[in-house]
């Protein structure tokens, strides 16, 4: 895949946070249209790649293009959508009004604020005050607001999570009719059940990328039949062929030097 067709090229990515290098050198290519699931343990580092990717990181080295365009440059502002854990809506504003509200900062037409409506399955409390939305209908807002101005990326940071099985379907069959539309979406998550719904896999662990391949592709690969079973198989793999960051219990990069 040539660099400037992929969605993101990442390469030698380093990222230190506090006194942690959280992103060692991490390199990675993502392609265009496709949903693509980012998983890996709690506190691997998948947040941190996709604030790189959105251009919110500050990165100590390497390269992050995305969509051909240097990650946070001032062109991709209304290209990429992002939904953060920690959701950015108004509790004080009805549902409708984060929206239009939202809608004019991206600059999307009024009319898209009932179409995201649609597309989340908001309508029944878009006059309801975002404070007394239920965990799943809040995620469904953050989703929404991210799809605001048609995104040709979305990243979204575990847009699942606390959501009930029926909900999750819904979910992914949105993201996979998005990625129908041609839109790229990086979608992290723990739940490792999840990763059958993804067109690629990145499974990460330990601010490294260990596999990067289709579902199919990656069970093949290590003999399992389930995501899970192919990280522990990976994992194993590292481990006896003494790959790095294959410590049972490695400890998180440490930055060397500098006051503690
Ligand atoms: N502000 C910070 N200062 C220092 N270390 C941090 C900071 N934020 C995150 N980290 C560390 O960086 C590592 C990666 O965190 P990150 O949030 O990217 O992981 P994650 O894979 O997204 O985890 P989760 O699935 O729990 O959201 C973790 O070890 C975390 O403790």
């Amino acid at each position: 895949m040539e660099e400037q067709a992929a969605a993101i090229s990442i390469t030698g990515l380093k990222v230190m946070r506090g006194k942690n290098l959280v992103l060692p050198g991490l390199d990675l290519l993502v392609p265009r249209g496709e949903v693509v699931g980012l998983l890996g343990p709690s506190g691997c580092g998948k947040s941190t790649l996709m604030r790189s990717i959105v251009g919110t990181q500050i990165i100590s080295g390497g390269v992050v293009r995305v969509l051909g365009d240097t990650a946070g440059s001032e062109k991709l502002r209304h290209r990429v959508g992002y939904m953060t854990q920690e959701s950015s809506i108004y509790d004080d504003l009805p549902v409708g009004a984060n929206l239009s509200y939202f809608a004019k900062i991206v600059g999307a037409p009024p009319a898209q604020v009932a179409e995201v409506i649609e597309r989340t399955d908001l309508g029944s409390v878009v006059k309801s005050m975002a404070a007394d939305l239920s965990g799943g209908q809040r995620s469904r807002l953050s989703l929404a607001i991210a799809l605001l101005g048609t995104p040709e990326l979305l990243v979204l940071d575990e847009p699942t999570v606390g959501l009930d099985p029926v909900l999750r379907v819904a979910l992914w069959e949105l993201f996979a009719e998005l990625a129908a539309e041609g839109v790229t979406l990086l979608v992290s998550s723990h739940v490792m059940d999840e990763a059958t719904r993804c067109d690629r896999l990145i499974l990460m662990r330990e601010g490294g990328i260990i596999a990067q391949e289709t579902p199919a592709g990656l069970l093949a690969r290590t003999g399992t039949t389930n995501a899970e079973d192919a990280f522990l198989a990976l994992i194993r793999d590292t481990r006896e062929s003494g790959a790095p960051g294959s410590e049972p219990h490695a400890p998180k990069h440490r930055a060397t030097g500098g006051t503690p």
